[in-house]
């Protein structure tokens, strides 16, 4: 792994070029722009527990080019042998973070290409999954930019939009979901600020989504998660959107912990709840949100911010990274496809069979 300069023109967190790839340090922004170079699965597969890469559909795009750079590195002549080797790379990048549909989506994608590509050579499966791999990331940028189209026209002139976590270009390939809603409403003309929530322990709300949207001129304010409730009573909040790490096929979503929260809050206040998502990150095969794995966290991202003690030592914690909102919470699930709302579980199915 090496350091390089910082292109801050576009936000793309993942850069993956001649072979390589760089990814912003998301553990140190807002204050040090960092990108660190990876060329191999393993220190992809750290880079993703470690959160330096982070948010269901960047660590998709993260994966499938790990599982490339484990692809390139298999040395045999045999596709069968290579195919039980590359199955192995993709395991330890599977085991990385057990909450987010779009890593596992995006492992599975790259498996499916070598797996019913086997009459070809290891050099042309070896091509074949770096193009996989690039074409993950590239159709990323396309979908959320169609997310923004299909959501857009939710976001009314004027709306004072409260989001939590970061849903944005740095939780993507690039653009974001549910702040690419938000940059789709700003791009058509309409006066949009946003509430951001600090989202804590690890702080994706003040640290990530307030730095992207002031990067973008987006006008934002920041918030503690415990005032939500506060500026919906007082007529401060238009809506509510937020992206997802899964969503079952009856329309529960996994995402941030904290989300549920804001979403009951928003129900009690009559405020829309949407979701933006895209189609990978729709898992058919859980029948509710009750079947969603639950990532637990170090206690240490609560007890201490960096080397900061915060609480007494020894303390009992628990860290939830991630909440289920129960789908009848929910306004509307905004994907590429189009915007679903009502009976989600004969939405999501024909969304997902859309493709
Ligand atoms: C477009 S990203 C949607 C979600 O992945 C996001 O809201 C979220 O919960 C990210 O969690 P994180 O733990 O930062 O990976």
């Amino acid at each position: 792994m090496s350091t390089c300069p910082i292109d801050d023109r576009v936000i793309r967190p993942i850069r993956f070029i001649a072979g390589q790839c760089q990814m912003i340090d998301q553990r140190l922004l807002p204050v040090e722009e960092v990108w660190l170079t990876y060329t191999t699965y393993q220190e992809v597969a750290e880079a993703i527990r470690t959160m330096v890469v982070r948010g269901a559909p960047a660590i998709g795009v993260a994966a499938a080019i790990g599982a490339w750079f484990g692809a390139r590195d298999i040395e045999t002549e045999s596709s069968w042998d290579f195919f039980q080797e590359f199955e192995k790379v993709c395991a330890v990048l599977a085991a990385t973070r057990p909450t987010a549909v779009n890593l596992f989506w995006a492992l599975e994608r790259m498996k499916h290409f070598a797996q019913s590509n086997l009459d070809r050579s290891v050099m042309e499966l070896k091509i074949g999954l770096e193009y996989e791999a690039l074409a993950i990331t590239q159709e990323d940028e396309k979908i959320n930019r169609q997310m923004g189209q299909q959501g857009e026209s939710l976001l009314a002139d004027g709306a004072r939009v409260l989001t939590h976590c970061n849903a944005g270009a740095l939780a993507t390939a690039a653009y974001g979901t549910a702040l690419g809603v938000i940059r789709a409403a700003v791009e058509a003309g309409k006066k949009i600020s946003v509430i951001a929530d600090e989202t804590r322990p690890f702080l994706q709300g003040a640290r990530l989504t307030a730095w992207e949207l002031q990067k973008d001129n987006i006008p934002v304010t920041l918030i503690c998660d415990n005032m939500a409730g506060y500026l919906m009573s007082q007529g401060e909040i238009d809506c509510v959107i937020v992206g997802a790490d899964r969503i079952a096929a009856n329309g529960d979503v996994a995402n941030k912990i904290g989300t549920y929260t804001v979403a009951v809050l928003a129900k009690e206040h009559n405020i829309p709840f949407y979701v933006a998502a895209p189609v990978s990150t729709i898992d058919l095969s859980l029948n509710d949100g009750t079947q969603i794995p639950i990532e637990e966290r170090d206690g240490r991202e609560i007890t201490h911010y960096k080397d900061l003690q915060l609480a007494p030592e020894g303390i009992t914690v628990r860290n939830p990274a991630f909440d289920v909102t129960p789908s009848r919470l929910i306004t509307a699930i905004i994907t590429e496809h189009g915007v679903i709302s009502g009976n989600y579980q004969s939405g999501l199915e024909k969304t997902v069979n859309q493709r």
